[in-house]
């Protein structure tokens, strides 16, 4: 099978053309790839296919092998894979994934790709969209959430995929590889949730902690990136426009008055090669 190997600030992926190459199962293969040590190591496994109704289909499996709706960093790899591999000449890109179509769109500045910024589309903010327990119409904002005994106050809300926001005073001090599991699975949760904690610096800047559902702890998270903001906003903290400040670099979010969520960063290659089944 032909890889190539992606990162979005150090989230990184395995990204296969299934209009090329037979992947099997890929649940199976999400867990054999992206092994750190008996694979070729990764966040996630992307695998590119056909669309009816969009330029591509992406499908995203994290390392556990379960599959993701969406995936923000992995948007941006897919697109400039897409353009650099000559799959397409298009500079906005449109993406068909289980959150719905996502539209990445290059940015050139002389003729050099600067970013990669994405459509994120619209977040949503029902509990029964998230999906999270509860009466189905009801938001999540800053409410008060159980987890073995001690009480966090939860933001929670979908970008296609769940998530749950957790303000702190320093991020640093965040127990992240004992209390991320714990929320991920938690049982108010039915399908699971990523999870972030954040530290609001200003009304523009955002530092912020990720535990990934089906991943664990990751450098950056996009969707994570984009709830982050809206989370910010819906509680008073930030405008509108920030930067979140991830272990792996910086992304800028922006909440449109269209009400999308708009995500630029970069998109980097790191090796390709031909991997045994
Ligand atoms: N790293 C991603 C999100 C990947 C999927 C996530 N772990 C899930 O299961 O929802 C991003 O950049 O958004």
């Amino acid at each position: 099978m032909q890889f190539a190997k992606w990162h979005g600030l150090g989230n990184d992926f395995v990204i296969v053309n299934g209009m090329k190459e037979v992947v099997g199962d890929y649940h199976k293969q999400a867990l054999a790839v992206c092994d750190r040590n008996f694979g070729i190591g990764a966040d996630g496994l992307v695998v590119l296919l056909p669309s009816e109704i969009a330029d591509f289909k992406m499908r995203i499996f994290n390392s556990d092998g379960s599959e993701a709706d969406m995936c923000g960093n992995a948007t941006r790899c897919v697109a400039r894979y897409l353009y650099e591999n000559q799959l397409t000449d298009k500079t906005v890109i449109t993406l068909d994934t289980l959150a719905g179509i996502i539209t990445p769109e290059l940015i050139f500045e002389n003729g050099r790709l600067v970013t990669v910024k994405v459509d994120m589309g619209e977040p949503k903010l029902k509990r029964g969209a998230i999906p999270l327990a509860g009466d189905p119409q009801e938001q999540a904002i800053n409410i008060p959430f159980l987890v073995e005994g001690e009480t966090y106050h939860i933001t929670s809300l979908s970008m296609g995929n769940p998530h749950c926001i957790i303000f702190v005073d320093d991020i640093r001090t965040v127990n992240l590889p004992v209390i991320g599991p714990k929320i991920e699975t938690h049982i108010l949760f039915p399908k699971k949730t990523n999870v972030e904690f954040l530290q609001i610096v200003d009304r523009h800047t955002i530092r912020m902690r990720v535990w990934e559902r089906g991943a664990g702890i990751t450098k950056a998270c996009g969707t994570g990136a984009s709830a982050a903001l809206v989370a910010s906003v819906l509680n008073g903290y930030t405008d509108r426009q920030a930067t979140v400040k991830l272990d792996g670099g910086d992304l800028f979010i922006e909440w449109a008055s269209n009400n999308h969520i708009y995500k630029s960063g970069p998109a980097v290659e790191v090796f390709r090669g031909k991997y045994l089944l």
